[in-house]
């Protein structure tokens, strides 16, 4: 594709005017340690470094052009001057990759919690229609029958196209995709119009970046002002304020779900520890469903997905099978039933999906609960607190531990982590003095995440519940910049045998 192609839709952005050297672009590419022959070079003003300094290596390397913010007019290649060189990139690899959005039906969930739950549940209603589904998420990217582990939740603009391109390309004609609020503050998705979007919850987390649960607000709710298709339905789950608010003040096609006035609600709901099973209630009529995942939150969020499905022409007889057939790793994920204990390992990384999961397990099994819990390092530090206070609230014993400290010393977050515990109703254990009968409800600080798990699994007696929180489908942790393997899965398992 030419350069004047390939810019045609940036008009707003452009800094200055365009080159009249007008190079074919053989592709595009925003790191210039990826850069090829023939390739449109983005330089992107970054948090870590700015990447107008690595303009030299992408010529060297044979990019025919460079689009960037700052001025340049000594370049041997032709320059483009934009104002928002990340909205550019967007923009322009969505042109380059012809628009996949428009050759897929293609959903996007953005949420504090629940994205890749909702996404798996799509994929899952999808495949009982007998599409061909795609997925982009957390865990992986997957599609007909190949599977791509994940770096991040919603990759960079361009690798969005790239990836939505060889879905169509291959054959799937419907996609979901989970957008983080740093993907929707970045522009990744500028570029990019769904038929649907939904809205499952906004809670606390990253603050670090945000700065503010009113910026982080705003950028979720982007998705529903720019992003959609015409008709393309905001799906909003109205079980929460934020969501009330948002399908008060958005405008095109709303379609609000749960709570007690959403076009599709649920009714007669059981939820046990095995699964939820309940009526859909729809204008036209009730439906029965029934799912493996458990608790109030898997009912939203299979609210969610049953509502987008409805809403892009999924048949509710698919819904149902869908719903029944989904299945998360690492989400509230059984790891052993032969021990005589409840094992879980969980992906709460966050107050309310720990609230959430610890309060579920509370009501529905008997017997003590034990949590082992960590907060990330190099994020939102206000969190620490907030989890530890809830995990020794509802816990009998709570093992606070470590949970990719990254650059920071994992004493230090516990240390964060402490004063969020009330020391009148938690008593501090010492690990070395915690028998299995331990009687006072409490804590106990266990630094290393193996020897936390092992402390969790040896504490329980029969018929008491261990939730490994917080890592979920991870299989590493990440000390300093090195990323060891490490599966909460595998430990617990480990720790069972241990103890036999
Ligand atoms: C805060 C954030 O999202 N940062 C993203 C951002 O990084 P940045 O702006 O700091 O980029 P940088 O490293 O300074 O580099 C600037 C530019 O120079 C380029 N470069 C760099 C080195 C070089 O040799 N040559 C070169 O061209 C880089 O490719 C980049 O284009 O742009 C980079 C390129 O696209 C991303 O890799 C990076 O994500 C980092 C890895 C990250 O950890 N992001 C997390 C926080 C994130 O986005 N998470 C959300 C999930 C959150 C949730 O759970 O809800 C996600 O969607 O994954
Ligand atoms: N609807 C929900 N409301 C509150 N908590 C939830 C909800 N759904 C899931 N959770 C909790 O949040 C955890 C993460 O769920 P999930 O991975 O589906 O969310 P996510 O939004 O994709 O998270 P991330 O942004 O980290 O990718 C689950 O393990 C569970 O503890
Ligand atoms: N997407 C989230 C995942 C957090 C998972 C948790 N295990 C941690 O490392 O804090 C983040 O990067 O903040
Ligand atoms: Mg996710």
């Amino acid at each position: 594709m030419t350069l004047s192609c390939l810019t045609h839709n940036i008009g707003d952005l452009l800094a200055a005017p365009l080159p009249e050297a007008d190079p074919l672009v053989s592709a595009v590419q925003y790191d210039s340690r990826k850069v090829t022959e023939g390739a449109l070079f983005v330089a992107v003003p970054g948090e870590a470094v700015d990447g107008h300094r690595y303009i030299p290596e992408a010529i060297e390397r044979g990019a025919v052009a460079v689009l960037g913010e700052l001025p340049h007019d000594d370049l041997s290649v032709p320059y483009i001057q934009v104002t928002d060189s990340r909205k550019a990139l967007a923009l322009i690899s969505a042109t380059f990759y012809e628009n996949p959005a428009d050759r897929l039906t293609l959903v996007a969930v953005t949420g504090t919690n629940g994205k890749t739950t909702v996404a798996y549940i799509m994929e899952s209603i999808f495949a009982a229609a007998g599409h061909s589904a795609g997925v982009m998420g957390t865990i992986s990217t997957r599609f007909c029958g190949k599977e791509e582990t994940s770096t991040m939740t919603t990759p960079e603009s361009r690798d969005i196209q790239d990836t939505l391109a060889r879905m169509a390309d291959a054959g799937v004609t419907h996609a979901v995709m989970e957008v983080s609020s740093h993907a929707l503050a970045l522009d990744r998705v500028a570029g990019c119009a769904f038929d649907a979007a939904i809205f499952t919850n906004l809670t606390q987390d990253h603050l670090d970046y945000h700065g503010t649960m009113e910026i982080y607000g705003e950028a979720k709710r982007q998705l529903f002002e720019g992003h959609r298709k015409k008709g393309g339905a905001a799906v909003i789950n109205m079980a929460n304020e934020h969501g009330r608010h948002l399908t008060e003040t958005l405008t095109g096609t709303v379609f609000p779900v749960g709570g007690d006035t959403g076009a599709l609600t649920a009714d007669h709901i059981e939820v046990a520890i095995d699964g939820i099973k309940g009526e859909f209630v729809t204008p036209e009529g009730r439906t029965p469903f029934a799912s493996g995942a458990t608790g109030r939150y898997n009912l939203e969020n299979i609210l969610c997905a049953a509502g987008a499905a409805l809403s892009v022409g999924i048949p509710m007889d698919a819904v149902v099978r869908g719903v029944a057939a989904f299945k998360v790793p690492g989400r509230l994920e059984r790891v052993d039933t032969t021990c005589g204990r409840h094992l879980f390992v969980d992906y709460a990384h966050t107050p309310d999906a720990l609230e959430n999961v610890l309060s579920t397990l509370r009501h529905l099994v008997p017997g003590r609960l034990i949590c082992v819990l960590g907060c990330g390092g190099d994020r939102d530090r206000t969190k620490r607190p907030l989890m530890a206070g809830i995990g020794a609230a509802y816990s009998d014993l709570a093992v606070l531990t470590s949970d990719n400290p990254r650059s920071e010393a994992p004493e230090k977050i516990i240390e964060d982590m402490v004063p969020g515990i009330d020391g009148e109703t938690s008593f501090r254990y010492e690990p070395e003095r915690l028998s299995k009968d331990f009687s006072r409800k409490g804590y106990v600080v266990v630094v290393d995440r193996r020897e936390a798990i092992g402390l969790a699994v040896a504490s329980a007696r029969p018929g008491d519940t261990v939730l490994v929180a917080g890592k979920g489908h991870e299989t590493y942790q990440i000390i300093g910049d090195r990323r060891l393997d490490f599966d909460d899965r595998k430990e617990v398992l480990k720790a069972v045998e241990d103890r036999r």
